[in-house]
């Protein structure tokens, strides 16, 4: 017997097991929808429609953006970019698709619900053929560095992101709350570009979860999608703060040229609601490099495969690894220990020459898988 829910999930077998089926149901009786209310206030709050792509360089736009961001949690920026340009990236998305994505991956061992249900139904799942299956997390990824050969062109929306990033975290246009800046001090990296398809076919989704385990401080979501509906589907759903919250905050459209930006931590459970057309996104997490280069030392900055953290322009690499280093003595946290001659947090240790030898180690990478032996 199989389940037909809402936006085409399937859940195949329910007469063999019974648990996934009781599980999707239980979801969504516990969520709690907005009240009217409460929507119009966050549409008037949180949505900005651009005069035009570049115009959030304006102050009273910038402290919009701030503002939503220090009170809601979340901001949403429409016509962020010329839409010539959006339809490039859409382009160039549908090739990397064709040729170079991989699936997403679930990451078992956090304690989200998703993860024991996924394993405790692997043999369920297998049994469907692979547009039946029930998944935790349906997307297709491929990462995009700089200069990496197959769609350089994905780059030019890290150059304006980082340009916002870097004048939020100035503050100090008129009356911008000081606390989004103070949160953005850390974010001091960013990882390349994900660029990502949730196909129509298979109902993709990724259920509720929080952005934390990358030691990210904010998400960017970019949207490629002309003409998509409500009844598309696909909706970006945040949640109210708390790692289990079911009190929905937004449903949110992933259509072109939309830019969303939000907290990546606890104040922001998120889902992708199942989508009925390929959805393609493009993301970008801002990192904090203090804490990153603590677990990870400096095995991210030039990595001999997977993505790697680029520092946010204008930073350089050594401006980065000073601030970190700063960063350190003030917490006396040992720091970026074992490559490259010890930790940033030395006051000995020569950072330009261990920048020099990043960027020497980055210049030999082929970005496109970025394999080093
Ligand atoms: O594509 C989206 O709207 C969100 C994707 C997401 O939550 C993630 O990749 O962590
Ligand atoms: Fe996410």
């Amino acid at each position: 017997m199989t389940a037909l829910l809402p936006l085409g999930v399937f859940v195949v077998g329910c007469e063999s097991n019974s648990d996934i089926l009781a599980w999707e149901l239980e979801q969504r009786s516990e969520w709690k929808h907005p009240s009217a209310e409460l929507s119009r206030l966050l549409r008037e709050a949180c949505f900005t429609q651009l005069p035009r792509p570049g115009s959030w360089r304006e102050p009273p736009l910038l402290q919009r953006v701030a503002a939503a961001l220090a009170t809601h949690h979340f901001a949403v920026l429409d016509d962020f970019l010329p839409i010539e340009l959006v339809r490039d990236f859409r382009s160039a998305a549908g090739r990397l698709h064709k040729e170079h994505m991989h699936h997403g991956t679930v990451h078992v061992g956090r304690t989200t619900a998703y993860d024991a249900m996924e394993m405790a139904h692997e043999n369920l799942a297998g049994v469907a053929e692979e547009s039946q299956r029930w998944a935790a997390r349906g997307d297709f990824l491929v990462n995009i560095a700089e200069g990496d050969p197959r769609e350089p062109i994905m780059c030019r929306l890290t150059e304006e992101l980082d340009a916002l990033v870097s004048r939020l975290k100035e503050g100090g246009f008129e009356g911008g709350p000081r606390e989004v800046s103070a949160r953005l001090q850390a974010a001091t990296l960013r990882e390349d570009i994900m660029v990502a398809v949730y196909p129509g076919a298979t109902r993709g989704r990724y259920l509720r979860h929080v952005d934390d385990g990358r030691f990210a401080v904010l998400t960017c979501l970019f949207y490629l999608n002309e003409g998509w509906e409500e009844s598309d589907g696909g909706h970006l759903r945040l949640y109210m703060p708390g790692r289990s919250s079911k009190d929905i905050k937004a449903d949110i459209l992933p259509v072109a040229n939309r830019l969303v930006l939000f907290w990546s931590n606890e104040d922001n459970p998120h889902e992708v609601l199942s989508t009925l057309r390929d959805r393609f996104a493009m993301t970008v997490w801002y990192i904090d490099a203090a804490q990153s280069l603590e677990k990870f030392g400096l095995e991210k900055l030039a990595p001999s495969r997977g993505e790697r953290l680029n520092p946010v322009a204008p930073l350089t690499l050594v401006e980065v690894l000073r601030l970190c280093g700063q960063a350190a003595r003030g917490e006396g946290a040992p720091l970026g220990a074992g490559l490259w001659g010890g930790s940033v947090a030395d006051p000995d240790l020569d950072l330009d020459s261990v920048a020099d030898r990043i960027l020497q180690r980055r210049a030999l990478q082929v970005p496109a898988g970025i394999h080093v032996s």
